[in-house]
């Protein structure tokens, strides 16, 4: 298999960071695109090309690919935030679904081959089984899973069509922090379950809401599938490898432990490694969340040569925990 330069578009942000470290760590040549909406510059090694920009603006795009030779991006830019998706949902067909359109145009007319494509759990709305399969039905129940989804659409087509291949990778709960701790998530309002409780842990936040603890679920509060960030982007590493392999396949995988956790049970665990217990408030559910999502990866490890390092509850949030202590002693956010 012959590396070629790849474009990591949204490279400043959380997981697109982790992949530009796993990439690099496996040797590949890299360049980063990113507007900063909502990346910091600081989590992108110094040495890797950063170009600020919009991946939907084709002059500097069409710049990058001839001046890096890129023969492959990875694509993480995008807007995430769910509920914010259900008030401005124009603004997220546009961020995620017209920048994605545009961003793939650029890559055909270049003859880019292949497209590493970050979709969601979110595609499958509120399955009806879980484990959730790939093939099971993609009812999204938000404009944020809809646009993906959207996307992914638009990678099938294309890849009919063109010379190019695509993974659609479906992520569940991305967690934790680079075990070196070179990255992690940055704050600005993050929403997300273990950033939110280790920012409480180190004294950002002075509770935590739990949203719902009536759901048909073990203890009642939701169980989700929390994956290690550094578990995630080495899959990323495994899908583009086979990308290349065999460019006549295009995969769609979903990316998970194939376990749940509740919302209780990971700040039980959290808890176990503090002095002193987070302060919880009982709130009522939080709208739109699904009880219980979690993966089923046989598709993940029968297809690429990959198994989790870090699936350990207690590792995932000690890594996430030395992360953000370190963004407290720098006074970063
Ligand atoms: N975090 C999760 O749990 C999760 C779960 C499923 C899927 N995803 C997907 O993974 C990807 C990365 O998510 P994240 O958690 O790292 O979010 P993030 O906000 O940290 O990263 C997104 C990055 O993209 C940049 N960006 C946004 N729009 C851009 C544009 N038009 N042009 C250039 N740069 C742009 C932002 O500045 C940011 O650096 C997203 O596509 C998201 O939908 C994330
Ligand atoms: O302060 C908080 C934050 C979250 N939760 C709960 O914790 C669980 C996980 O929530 P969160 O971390 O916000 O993740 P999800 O809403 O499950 O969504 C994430 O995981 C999805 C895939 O499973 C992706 O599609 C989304 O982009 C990503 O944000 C949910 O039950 C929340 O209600 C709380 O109780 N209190």
């Amino acid at each position: 298999m012959t590396k070629c330069p790849v474009l990591v578009t949204g490279g400043a942000g959380y997981i697109g960071s982790h992949a530009v470290l796993a990439l690099r760590d496996a040797g590949w040549q890299v360049a980063v695109i990113d507007n900063l909406s909502t990346g910091t510059r600081y989590v992108v090694p110094d040495d890797v090309p950063f170009h600020e920009g919009n991946v939907a603006d084709r002059e500097l795009v069409d710049r990058i690919f001839a001046e890096q030779g890129i023969g492959a991006i990875m694509h993480f830019a995008g807007s995430i935030v769910v509920p914010e998706s259900v008030e401005q949902p124009l603004e997220y067909y546009r961020n995620n679904t017209l920048s994605s359109h545009a961003l793939l145009t650029a890559a055909v007319a270049a003859g880019v081959k292949h497209f590493v494509f970050s979709s969601t759990a979110a595609v499958y709305g509120e399955p009806e089984r879980v484990p959730v399969q790939e093939g099971d039905p993609k009812l999204p129940i938000n404009p944020y899973g809809a646009s993906k989804l959207m996307t992914e659409r638009m990678l099938e087509d294309s890849s009919f069509a063109y010379p190019l291949n695509y993974a659609a990778l479906r992520y569940f709960n991305v967690s934790g922090a680079d075990p070196e701790g070179r990255s992690g998530q940055v704050g600005k309002g993050s929403t997300h379950l273990i950033k939110v409780a280790v920012e409480a842990a180190v004294g950002k936040r002075d509770h935590i809401d739990v949203y719902g603890t009536d759901y048909p679920t073990p203890d009642g509060s939701c169980v989700r599938d929390y994956i290690h960030v550094s578990d995630l982007t080495a899959a990323h590493v495994k899908a583009l490898e086979r990308l290349i392999e065999k460019p006549e396949q295009n995969l769609i995988l979903n990316l998970g432990y194939g376990r749940g956790l509740s919302v209780l049970e990971v700040l039980d665990a959290l808890d176990r490694k503090l002095d002193k217990p987070i302060r919880r408030e009982m709130k009522g559910r939080r709208a739109g969340d699904p009880p219980m999502l979690i993966s089923s990866n046989r598709a993940l490890t029968e297809t690429l040569d990959w198994s989790a390092r870090y699936a350990d509850i207690d590792v995932i949030l000690g890594h996430a925990l030395e992360w953000e202590r370190k963004l407290l002693a720098r006074n970063w956010q």
